[in-house]
């Protein structure tokens, strides 16, 4: 190198044991060589050529003048002429003084050098430089000129290290474990998520820029470690920009569950491989700072790696606790279903669960399964979708059936405000299989009979038509999950009573009279459920025919019920077994126009201005349920200018129209002059699906209000 007129220094390496230095300088100069990218705490070596020219081994400590090594390593010697001195010195590529740098072949030698043209001591210097040699078998080889590293900046150096490592070790770490473990205090979690989600960028776009800074041949010195801070710093950007897109969806988006879910997802994955590549960057940076500054940084002990550690420990924790099934609260506060129907029209956003009632209104922007699952059903049972028995969207592929966590137990818990007060308080027992018979083979009635034996504890029949409608659940713990039906009651659709109601179609009065036992309203031995037949339904209905020792946990009666008005309009839509919430309303319709009631029951319906229109739709008529029985009310009706029943009957098989928008609309139009009290929907998931749409744009262009319409 030359850096002045006449001056010029050349290294060597000899035997490759050596390294040999040639240097010339003008008298009264310096010239000074460290081992590092900076002055700063390395091994050097200085030519002075005062009045004694002389070669020192010497250590720079972080902030002094460097110090004479007590162990002196170079062997030197020097000539002078009227200007200039010449020094050969040679020191060992390994000395045994631990303040020596040990020089190794094969490897890159970052250096600095420093000169001064104005004094020998080395209290000034006028220039300095850096470079990294490659010292090899064959000699050297001069690779690049290389950043040197001031005490100014070698500070922005740590302070860009220690702030990434505060980023991207323990912030990013803290954001994915309040998303994931502390899903329970919902209130504040999402404030947490943003507040440590804007931290992360602001430090990592300041920080990355402090980097740079330091950094001027940033892409001639391009590192591992510079590629990855690189990616970071635009990644950064897109990562909080998919948050921001995930969560507006999450709000925004209606019947796409599957869309949120998707755009929650790529947040999810992107984040966690952007933690990934913090964790490199984070490393590569350590790396970095080891190489060339000395006392080394022991910042990679406490890195994510310990967290991720510790974080196995807080994960099995986590799987433990959310796999579990705690109990709901219960709460003091009774409210009767009339009272919780008043309160949704006047605004509230109540929804209910079991039986009991969940205020929404802060949770739902919440809710990590979307706003508007939660939202489409303010004012209905959301248990069906809770327990993850049905969806809500069936079209698409990624149809979000969901069996809630214990964690989303835990948040109902804090949102009961109330428990339905009914007349039937809904019981738990176990039970197992007891018999099975059917009227037609497309459903089945099972018996079921207590574990221990005891009284059954459930009611068979009901009197109350309040009671139509609800239903049970029936659980069964498969491995680590609950599986969960809800079974409609369908008291009717036991063989015996299904046959006693024909009778009675028949003008047969007396067999109800004979067969009093089964419309009694008592707890009785015995209790029945109707399902869709187990050959051709699988999960809970198929295991309670095939594992007859098995144990369910059975839970009700439950839910809103009908609310079937004493007078007024009442449209019901079903498709297959979705007949079965109505055929009670039948039935009652039956020992209703045959003055089969006791007074007290009697009282329930106004007969004059009662009207129930139910529209059933079945592959054809051998795959019907209760066809006979409705169709057989249906003829009494007509023969007899009743107007309480009507019943449309449609054969898919016969290929008919499908009811859609316009035939809601039609049938309500041409019925307009009757006041609509209910209309229920109740069929497959894709039926209720349709008709939930179509009547949300009925209320858009208000036909109907959302409360008068129930889609079961
Ligand atoms: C008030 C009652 C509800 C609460 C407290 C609740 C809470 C939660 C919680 C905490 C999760 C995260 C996963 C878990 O822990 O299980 C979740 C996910 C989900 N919820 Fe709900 N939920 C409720 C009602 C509903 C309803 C009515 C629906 C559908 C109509 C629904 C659909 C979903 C879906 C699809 C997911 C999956 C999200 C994913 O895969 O990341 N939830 N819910």
């Amino acid at each position: 190198m030359n850096y002045q007129e006449g001056s010029q220094a050349r290294i060597e390496i000899l035997n490759k044991t050596y390294i040999r230095y040639n240097v010339q300088i003008k008298k009264g100069q310096y010239l000074a060589f460290g081992y590092g990218y900076s002055m700063k705490n390395v091994d050097m070596v200085i030519f002075q050529s005062s009045t004694i020219p002389q070669v020192l081994d010497l250590y720079s400590n972080d902030e002094a003048i460097p110090q004479i090594d007590s162990q002196q390593d170079y062997i030197s010697n020097f000539t002078t002429n009227s200007t200039h001195v010449n020094f050969v010195a040679t020191r060992l590529l390994e000395t045994t003084d631990s303040n020596d740098k040990v020089i190794k072949l094969g490897e890159a030698l970052p250096m600095v050098w420093a000169y001064s043209i104005l004094n020998s001591n080395l209290i000034k210097h006028e220039g300095k430089g850096s470079f990294e040699i490659y010292v090899s078998n064959a000699g050297i080889n001069y690779q690049r000129e290389t950043t040197f590293i001031e005490w100014d900046n070698l500070l922005m150096v740590r302070v860009h290290g220690w702030f990434l490592w505060f980023t991207w070790s323990l912030l990013s770490y803290i954001q994915m474990a309040v998303n994931r473990y502390l899903k329970i205090f919902w209130k504040v979690n999402m404030w947490i998520h943003r507040i440590v989600g804007t931290l992360i960028l602001i430090l990592t776009i300041i920080m990355s820029i402090v980097g740079f800074r330091n950094h001027k041949h940033i892409f001639e010195d391009l590192s591992g470690h510079h590629v990855i801070g690189i990616i970071i710093f635009f990644s950064v950007n897109l990562l909080v920009a998919s948050g921001i897109i995930a969560r507006s969806r999450q709000i925004r988006l209606k019947w796409k569950t599957s869309k949120i879910l998707i755009f929650k997802n790529i947040h999810k994955i992107y984040g966690k491989l952007m933690y990934l590549l913090g964790q490199v960057g984070v490393l590569t940076g350590i790396l970095h700072y080891n190489n060339r500054i000395k006392p080394e940084t022991i910042l990679w002990l406490p890195n994510a790696d310990t967290f991720l550690l510790s974080g196995i420990f807080v994960e099995i924790m986590y799987q433990v606790y959310r796999n579990r099934e705690s109990p709901f609260k219960k709460s003091q506060m009774k409210i009767t279903i009339q009272d919780f129907e008043a309160r949704v029209r006047s605004g509230q956003k109540l929804v209910l669960l079991d039986d009991l009632v969940l205020d929404i209104s802060k949770f739902m922007e919440s809710h990590p399964g979307g706003k508007f699952s939660l939202e489409a059903n303010i004012g209905r049972d959301v248990s069906k979708f809770f327990y993850g028995g049905y969806s809500m969207e069936n079209y698409s592929q990624f149809t979000p059936l969901h069996s809630h966590s214990n964690i989303a137990r835990y948040i109902v818990n804090g949102l009961i405000i109330a428990q339905l007060d009914t007349q039937v308080i809904p019981e738990v027992a176990n039970m197992r299989f007891s018999s099975s018979s059917y009227v037609k083979t497309l459903t089945q009635t099972i018996v079921l009979e207590r574990e221990d034996g005891k009284e059954v504890g459930f009611h068979k029949f009901f009197k109350d038509i309040q009671m139509i409608g609800k239903y049970y659940l029936v659980r069964k713990r498969f491995r680590r999950q609950f599986v969960n039906r809800h079974y409609t009651v369908a008291n009717c659709m036991e063989p015996k009573a299904y046959e006693v109601y024909l009778e009675i179609l028949k003008g047969n009065k007396s067999v109800y009279f004979e067969n009093q036992e089964l419309f009694q309203q008592k707890v009785g031995g015995s209790f029945s459920i109707t399902s869709k037949n187990y050959k051709t339904k699988s999960g809970v209905s198929r295991r309670l025919h095939e594992f007859q020792t098995d144990i369910f946990q059975v839970q009700g009666p439950l839910g809103k019920g009908l609310q079937i008005q004493s007078s007024g309009l009442h449209i019901a839509f079903t498709a297959g077994t979705g007949i079965l919430a109505f055929v009670d309303l039948v039935a009652h319709l039956i020992r209703k126009n045959f003055n089969l009631l006791t007074p007290e029951e009697d009282s329930q319906i106004n007969i004059e201005e009662f009207r129930f229109i139910l529209y059933a739709s079945f592959k054809n008529e051998e795959d019907s349920i209760a066809y006979e029985m409705c169709q057989g009310l249906q003829n009494y009706c007509r023969k007899n200018g009743l107007k309480n029943f009507q019943f449309n009957v449609r054969f898919s098989d016969a290929n008919l129209n499908k009811w859609d928008y316009g035939f809601i609309e039609y049938v309500l139009g041409v019925n307009q002059d009757i006041d609509l009290q209910r209309l229920w929907v109740c069929g497959p998931p894709k039926m209720n699906e349709d008709f939930h749409k179509a009547l949300e744009n009925l209320v858009q262009n208000n036909f109907i209000e959302s409360s008068q319409y129930e889609i079961l």
